[in-house]
């Protein structure tokens, strides 16, 4: 786990609801590592309502998953550097080319810029989806590929599912990032998740960030939801 966050737990604020996002940042702030703020929040309320939740100091990964032409994403990219997250992300199946000129723009930011991060397969995709669209082999062996892709572009780590964490460590190295979604507790519904882990296993094949949102965010105490998560991780964590 970096050491840069308080714990390796990063909660998704995934709701178009403004005041329930403040509640749940105001409650979630002393206890997560991290906020996550994706499509459904960033799509509702934009940079203002990103710079409502970032006054409180918490360290935000932007889940914008950028996906298009290199100029275009480097371009996305500059525009959202001015919101400092600690953390920001590019599909990697763009391609080496395009994460290396996204990697060139935040590299401009100097010591202080934020981790990008590629995403590689998403956890709601299994063998069958993926050999429906056409790829070769295991959701296993197209995450590597996009991972290898990522380092050669010189990207700080991987957004991948638990499942890939260990084969992801022994090729990419200990530094290389591994933020890692499809977390549940044993015997919790997966949801639309399909390559899923316990927090525990994740941290133990070597994770770095857990990405949880519905399992905090729909319990009725979102706070002790974290906390429960926290007392079952390894020590180490
Ligand atoms: O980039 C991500 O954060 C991401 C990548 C991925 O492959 N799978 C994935 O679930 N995520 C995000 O991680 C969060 C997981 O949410 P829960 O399934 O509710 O815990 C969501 O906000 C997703 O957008």
């Amino acid at each position: 786990m970096s050491k840069l966050f308080r714990n390796p737990i990063f909660c998704g604020l995934d709701t178009h609801d403004l005041d329930e996002a403040e509640r749940l940042a105001k409650t979630l702030v002393p206890v997560v590592g991290g906020l996550k703020i994706g499509l459904e929040f960033f799509y509702a309320f934009g940079r203002s309502g990103y710079e409502r939740i970032a006054e409180t100091g918490v360290p935000i990964f932007l889940d914008l998953k950028l996906h298009d032409i290199p100029n275009t994403v480097a371009g996305g990219i500059r525009s959202l550097l001015s919101l400092q997250p600690a953390i920001m992300n590019v599909h990697a199946s763009g391609g080496i080319e395009m994460m290396k000129r996204a990697r060139g723009v935040v590299e401009e930011e100097g010591d202080g810029r934020p981790w990008l991060i590629g995403v590689t397969l998403l956890t709601s995709l299994d063998a069958g989806d993926i050999a429906r669209l056409g790829a070769q082999g295991s959701p296993s062996d197209q995450v590597r590929r996009l991972a290898a892709a990522a380092q050669e572009a010189g990207l700080d780590g991987v957004v991948c599912s638990p499942q890939e964490v260990e084969v992801l460590r022994q090729d990419c190295g200990s530094d290389f990032k591994l933020i890692v979604p499809g977390i549940r507790m044993k015997g919790e519904s997966a949801d639309d998740q399909k390559r899923v882990m316990t927090p525990s296993d994740a941290l133990v094949h070597g994770a770095d960030i857990l990405v949880i949102s519905r399992p905090i965010i729909r319990a009725a105490d979102p706070a002790a939801a974290v906390e429960n998560i926290l007392a079952d991780l390894p020590p180490a964590a």
